[in-house]
């Protein structure tokens, strides 16, 4: 696919960012773009928002899965870009618009030149949460054409265009979603003796947080928990009756993760007591490491040598995705595609330098063709 065919597709996906399980429109410009491409060696099938392609090989020894996520972010986007997002407080600021624009030109080459073996492309929601991969395994079109193995790309804004990079092994955490609720009485600010005040309770909660990780977890493990949002009270003069704390855990181990919900689940009983509140835990969406294989991990750095692209040794990332529970499931590997943004993932100025387009289609059309 042409350099401005590829931008061209990159912006229009970019405008119309859409939340987990709701990429209606999303779906339908793909499904546009699919249904214009030879038809002979394709077979489609929709699952939810989300889209399997089969496309048939002409000696086909196994299936290669290759597998991209579809969905945005609840964020308003702060770039000045022509053409940023129209749909107000979502924006692509994960990459997801670069990873779909990968998989179409890679499909429109497969489907015009189809390789050896059968390639599945999977268009997968919901990546952000609340997690479409481990359903979408479950899909009948994932029973019935289901790869050998299966490989997806992370766009990496801190690395320069030209440069990929992976490793085997841990790649990218294990992560659990965290909504913590606190109730307790509300009342007159100026009688905090008769109430039990949850913004009091809700801030003494943070920071105990953040000793389970600089006291409970091994430091030769490692682990994040992070608050990203506190909500409580109403007015500056009325104690709160209720806080609510929204975060999420990153572990490298699924032990780890074990381990960290108990020391929460300790500390927020030690909270009750000493608050005289009821605490409750949900631990939302989680998601399995993505484990990378290693075998798959080296013929990947020899494709990008092939194609003149420097392959970096990656250290593990406190990120997560998803794509964890397909490589349960089957041997693979993810790996990060410089795109050169100052801003970085999730950030509302994230912009990457759309060269990396062509960099990351001419990988993945190579790798379909010779992993
Ligand atoms: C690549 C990336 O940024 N992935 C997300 C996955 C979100 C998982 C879940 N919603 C959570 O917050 O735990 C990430 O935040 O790492």
């Amino acid at each position: 696919m042409e350099s401005k065919q590829l931008i061209q597709i990159r912006r229009d996906l970019h405008q119309i960012p859409e939340l987990g399980f709701q990429e209606e429109k999303t779906q339908k410009y793909l499904l546009d773009f699919i249904e214009k491409l030879p038809q002979d060696d394709l077979e489609v099938e929709t699952w939810r928002t989300g889209i399997f392609v089969k496309v048939s090989g002409k000696n086909p020894k196994k299936t290669i899965g290759y597998r991209t996520d579809i969905d945005g972010l609840p964020l308003q986007e702060e770039t000045n870009l022509e053409f940023k997002s129209l749909h107000e407080g979502r924006m692509h600021a994960c990459g997801h618009d670069f990873h779909m624009t990968i998989a179409l030109s890679a499909l429109e080459a497969l489907a015009n030149e189809p390789a050896d073996d059968h390639i599945l492309f999977l268009f997968q929601p919901a990546e952000e949460g609340p997690g479409g991969a481990e359903p979408m395994l479950e899909a009948a079109p994932m029973k019935k054409w289901k790869p050998d193995v299966i490989f997806a790309l992370h766009i990496a804004p801190e690395l320069p265009v030209g440069t990929v990079s992976s490793r085997a092994g841990l790649l990218f955490a294990n992560t659990s979603e965290l909504f913590i609720d606190l109730i307790g009485k509300g009342g007159h600010a100026a009688y905090p003796h008769l109430t039990k005040d949850m913004v009091v309770a809700a801030s003494s909660l943070v920071t105990q947080l953040q000793q389970v990780v600089a006291r409970r977890v091994d430091p030769l493990d490692s682990a994040v928990i992070t608050v990203g949002k506190i909500n409580g009270g109403t007015v500056q003069n009325i104690i709160s009756e209720h806080a609510r704390l929204e975060g999420t855990i990153r572990t490298m181990s699924p032990n780890a993760m074990e381990e960290v919900k108990q020391e929460i689940e300790k500390i927020t009983k030690g909270l009750e007591i000493s608050n005289d509140c009821k605490v409750s835990i949900d631990y939302g969406a989680n998601y399995y490491q993505v484990n990378n294989d290693e075998k798959l991990v080296q013929q990947f750095s020899q494709i990008a040598d092939q194609l003149d692209v420097t392959y970096v040794e990656a250290s593990p990332a406190m990120t997560g995705e998803d794509f964890g529970y397909m490589l349960k499931e089957m041997p693979g590997f993810m790996f990060w595609l410089g795109v050169n943004s100052e801003a970085g993932l999730h950030n509302a100025k994230l912009s990457p330098d759309e060269d990396a387009l062509r960099v990351g289609s001419s990988l993945v059309i190579s790798s379909l063709k010779q992993l």
